[in-house]
């Protein structure tokens, strides 16, 4: 823990998203842990024994999963047992808790698979493992085990801004080109093959992190690819950014060509396949690499084609038909690569929508209160009015 501590110390004045930058990323930790054991009972003055100490997972800012196996390279989190009673200590001391510190975004999963718990905020604590209660009459004055087994630390990144395409599509180098960030770019296809974070810093020192994921393609629900096990990456976003390259996409040659649309139709599929819940997240389409067509009306064409997506869905084969389709805050046409003006017009978007869609959801948060509040009121006054 003091390693730890002075670790966080170091980092403290780091954003904790340049953290997975630098420290590379790691989003799955399988630890084991154990509860302490409870104390003896002492049954000849009826004495109890001190509950063993818990394991808990606390949610800190300035952390990532290889600090956590940098300072506790065994991966053993052991909480103490509780004291035995003794004449002197009829009550028995308990066993100290072990804390440690896991990033935010965490969730917890025994090797069953059942959920122990997330860890969103600062500070938010997860009891990973009980200590065993101490000996008493009624268990025969024996101290409990406490609980243990191994369990694993899932990562889902807290972006701002998920970024979600075919591969190719220009994504990490919208990333470059809005952030310090130096994802590798490359003219081949799953040239990403782990999450990568920016930030946009604005004039007024404002920040927004945007999460690079990679390319997906058709089938990715279906594990083709490598991009849909970092969809999860994208379930905390506020914002979704789907990229298109206005070329469309062909993985290889045996494989068919598809166009702008069809990328997008697909993408749709894919994400909802994933989780449908992602559809109803704010979207902002960007249609990229303007910069290689000279007739901008091909744009035009797909904008027209996607603001009327449920026609034009008719036409797809059942297999390629997504069930909710794609309903964006706007559309974009850039150049990614070469054109500075658009990316700073789409950087001003992003902020843009990320307040309006943060006003509307405090407005309603505001409204639900207000109508639960009436609600009661309403009850309240059925029964007639409290007596204090
Ligand atoms: N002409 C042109 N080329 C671009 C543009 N944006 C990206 N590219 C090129 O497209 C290729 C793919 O770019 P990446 O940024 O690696 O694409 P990606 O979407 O991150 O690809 P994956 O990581 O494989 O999913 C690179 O050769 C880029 O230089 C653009 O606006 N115009
Ligand atoms: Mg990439």
């Amino acid at each position: 823990m003091v390693f730890l501590e002075r670790c966080l110390k170091y980092e403290s004045k780091v954003n904790p998203l340049r953290l997975y930058l630098r420290n590379g990323f790691k989003d799955s930790l399988r630890i084991y842990v154990k509860g302490g054991a409870g104390g003896n009972g002492y049954p000849k003055f009826g004495g109890v024994g001190g509950q063993g100490g818990s394991v808990v997972a606390v949610g800190r800012e300035h952390i990532t999963l290889e600090d956590l196996c940098r300072c506790n390279q065994s991966r053993r989190f052991i909480a103490k047992n509780g004291t035995h009673s003794t004449h002197n200590f009829i009550l028995g001391p308990p066993g100290e808790s072990l804390k440690f510190e896991v990033p935010l975004g965490v969730t917890i999963y025994t090797d069953e698979g059942k959920k122990l718990g997330e860890v969103n905020k600062e500070g938010d604590e997860v009891i990973v493992a009980n200590g065993g209660k101490g000996g008493h009459p009624k268990n025969g004055f024996l101290g409990i085990k406490g609980q243990a087994y191994n369990v694993k630390l899932d990562l889902k990144l807290i972006a701002d801004v998920g970024l979600v395409g075919f591969p190719n599509a220009g994504k990490s180098t919208l990333l470059k080109a809005i952030s310090h960030a130096k994802p590798k770019i490359a003219s081949y296809p799953f040239t990403t093959i782990r999450p990568n974070i920016g930030i946009i810093s604005y004039p007024d020192f404002r920040q927004i992190s945007v999460a690079d994921l990679p390319g997906l393609i058709e089938g990715a629900h279906a594990n083709r690819g490598m991009g849909h096990e970092f969809l999860r990456h994208v379930e905390r976003t506020q914002l979704l950014l789907v990229m298109a390259d206005i070329n469309g996409f062909r993985l290889g040659y045996q494989y068919v060509h598809r166009n702008c649309l069809d990328t997008i139709v697909l993408l749709n599929k894919e994400l909802e396949l994933y989780n449908p819940d992602l559809l109803s997240k704010p979207k902002l389409m960007v249609i990229n690499k303007m910069d290689t067509v000279t007739d901008h009306q091909h744009f035009h064409n797909v904008r027209d084609k996607i603001l009327n997506i449920s026609d034009v869905l008719k036409s797809y084969p059942e297999e390629m038909r997504p069930e909710i389709p794609f309903v964006f805050d706007d559309i974009m046409a850039i150049s990614a690569k070469e054109s500075v003006d658009d990316v700073n017009l789409l950087k001003n978007k992003i902020r843009h929508l990320l307040d309006v869609h943060n006003e509307i959801k405090k407005k309603k948060e505001l409204e639900e209160k207000a109508e639960f509040i009436a609600n009661l009121r309403h009850n309240l006054g059925e029964r007639g009015p409290l007596v204090v």
